[in-house]
């Protein structure tokens, strides 16, 4: 395991920086927590199911404000016009006929209720720290640095792909219907993740913002992967769940 904590010490070609991205990705990406493979080999309870569903509500419903936050700060018109594809594909026209409606669509058909997953009142602490904690650092950091932090989506289709199979083949009560949050994810995810990935290896120049933008990933992995620490702590066997937080019905 690498700590990547000066990969970027001597100076890096285009092509080995997106190289130390994607083998961050290889190592770090949520792929590779215990909570997700529960999930793909059919052992995670319905209740681990639905409460990963709630809490993930809580990250998909940030990720407009983000980027909005990320185009407020660009002022090349050019890119502001790529990156506000992505609030349109989670808010859609009206608000409420695009990710984010699909991913309520994912939470009921799991059994959970529409407005307690809207209030987001139920979610664990560490899931609001690290949504929280993403949001910040896309409004504080250099637009560099924000927009490295969204490049895990180059590694969103692999994850799509183990889950999506996976979950329909072990959960009897899960159907294709109540997944369709993850399709137009898989076209989506690479548009912008291209763009993202262009934009990181033209601008990150010189030793100092290829490192920033080698962190900014790092950072953005350990988001991801604190969520499911969360979820496997309150939700797994033997788990703790915070006061406030869902309590499934049936455990
Ligand atoms: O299903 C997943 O595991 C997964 C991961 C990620 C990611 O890697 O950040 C995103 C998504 N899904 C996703 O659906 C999504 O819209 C999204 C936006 C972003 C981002 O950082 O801007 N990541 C992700």
């Amino acid at each position: 395991m690498s700590d990547f904590a000066d990969a970027a010490r001597n100076g890096l070609t285009p092509a080995a920086l997106e190289e130390v991205l994607r083998q961050i990705g290889a190592e770090r990406y949520h792929n590779r927590h215990p909570y997700h493979h529960r999930m793909t080999a059919g052992t995670l309870t319905r209740a681990e199911l639905q409460a990963w569903a709630l809490n993930r509500y809580c990250y998909q419903a940030m990720i407009p404000r983000k980027d909005a936050t990320i185009i407020a700060r660009a002022e090349d018109p050019e890119f502001r016009v790529e990156w506000r594809r992505r609030i349109e594909d989670h808010d859609g026209q009206t608000g409420w006929d695009g990710g984010i409606a699909r991913w309520i669509k994912l939470a009921t058909g799991l059994g959970l209720d529409e407005e307690m997953v809207k209030s987001e009142r139920f979610a664990l602490p560490a899931t609001r720290f690290a949504v929280g904690a993403y949001l910040s650092f896309c409004a504080s950091r250099s637009l560099l640095e924000a927009v490295a932090s969204s490049l895990t989506e180059l590694f969103s289709p692999v994850i799509i792909g183990e889950r999506v199979p996976a979950m329909l083949a072990k959960y009897s009560y899960v159907t294709e219907d109540t997944l369709a949050y993850f399709m137009p994810r898989l076209t989506q995810a690479p548009r912008d993740s291209d763009f993202a990935l262009a934009y990181v290896r033209k601008h990150a120049t010189d030793p100092e913002r290829q490192q920033a933008v080698i962190d900014a990933l790092l950072f953005k992995c350990d988001i991801l992967w604190a969520m499911l620490d969360a979820l496997d702590h309150a939700y797994g066997e033997g788990g703790n769940i915070p006061p406030g937080a869902f309590v499934p019905e049936a455990r």
